[in-house]
């Protein structure tokens, strides 16, 4: 089970818990809805035809991107190996410029808002000759006016660390912790977090994803997370960012896009779905099992159920030619997109 989702309820999703749906069961027009907490929430993280070259000759690793992401919310940055999440999440902190775009934070250029980010990078750089003691003491100087030192102090605690241990004596998932209490010690306003989770133990993922929903529900700290574990940012984002070759594939509450698709199984082809739009379908006995996204109510012959997150996720992972989605609420105005 994952953590719990500190002031909100269990969002039902997942195979085990798949709402199954009747036959003839209509979606609302025009696809997905935006909740009203997507619509309504302030922008936390704005992108407007964002391109980022990392030199420039070479091909950009993010392509004339567009979206926004709301404030106060745990967003899940997924995408395979190359996709631009961590080109993404170091522009959004202010350390790679966009080459054509613009990318907005918290209301401003990152740079700007250096003070209210926290951003870890994958490589989680620490000074090795530090003890853990000193380096919270250097996060409590870095940033004087924001650093809780108790907050800092529990999360290196949780992981039954001795504040005397040097840096470079700490495993890499115990390094990784000392990372992260540097960073949430901050009460950052948003978290740019570049797979925290890769050298955690199950149980510290656990947690640490515990602790970011209730920073994120408590505080309205706004969360930016990219990984590979699929499984697992289901039950802590609500907010999915996906990347695919430089570009966004799908953008939205986690819930509206469950909602805008459907894993349908039946007899029949692929054309015998029309009109909806089949991101992926595979042979199932004599038929064929497929998730589409839903363009009006889904015919009773087939059998329709919600999917996972990670079934939305990896059928558009395999299907890069699908058209990229991205609910109400989470595409800048078109007028307003620089070119
Ligand atoms: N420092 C760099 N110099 C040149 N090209 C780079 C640099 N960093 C990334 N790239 C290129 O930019 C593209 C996006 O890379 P990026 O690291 O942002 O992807 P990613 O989605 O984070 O990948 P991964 O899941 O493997 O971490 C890739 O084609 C990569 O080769």
């Amino acid at each position: 089970m994952g953590p719990q989702r500190p002031g909100r309820g269990p969002r039902p999703r997942g195979r085990g818990g798949a709402v199954r749906l009747r036959t003839g069961h209509t979606f609302p027009e025009g696809g997905p809805v935006s909740s009203t907490s997507t619509t309504r929430s302030a922008v936390a993280v704005e992108a407007r035809g964002l391109t980022v070259r990392h030199g420039r000759r070479s091909a950009p690793a993010l392509d004339d991107c567009s979206f926004r992401l709301p404030a106060g919310r745990v967003s899940a940055l997924v995408g395979p190996n190359g996709a631009g999440k961590s080109t993404l999440l170091a522009t959004a902190a202010g350390l790679l410029r966009p080459s054509a775009g613009t990318l907005t934070v918290l209301g401003g250029e990152p740079a700007e808002a250096r003070e209210r980010i926290a951003y870890l990078a994958q490589d989680k750089p620490l000074h090795p000759q530090l003890t853990i003691a000193e380096t919270l003491r250097l996060g409590a100087e870095l940033n004087p006016a924001r650093w809780d030192a108790p907050h800092a102090a529990a999360i290196v605690e949780q992981g039954s660390l001795d504040p005397g241990t040097k840096v470079r004596k700490l495993s890499g998932g115990q390094r990784t912790r000392v990372a992260l209490a540097l960073a949430l010690g901050k009460r950052p306003d948003l978290m740019l977090l570049d797979e925290p989770m890769a050298d955690l133990d199950p149980l510290a993922r656990h947690e640490l994803l515990g602790t970011l929903m209730a920073d994120a529900a408590e505080r309205g700290t706004t969360v930016l997370m990219s990984s590979h574990i699929v499984t697992e940012l289901a039950d802590a984002c609500d907010h999915l960012l996906l990347l695919g070759g430089g570009r966004v594939r799908l953008g939205g509450g986690l819930d509206d896009l469950l909602l805008a698709h459907t894993v349908v199984t039946g007899r029949g082809t692929p054309a015998d779905l029309a009109p909806h739009l089949v991101v992926e379908s595979r042979p199932a006995g004599r038929g064929l099992t497929a998730l589409i996204r839903d363009d009006g109510p889904v015919d009773e012959r087939w059998q329709a159920e919600r999917p996972s997150v990670e079934e939305l996720v990896l059928a558009h992972l395999r299907s890069p030619d699908v058209p990229a989605l991205l609910t109400p609420g989470t595409t800048p105005a078109p007028e307003a997109v620089a070119r």
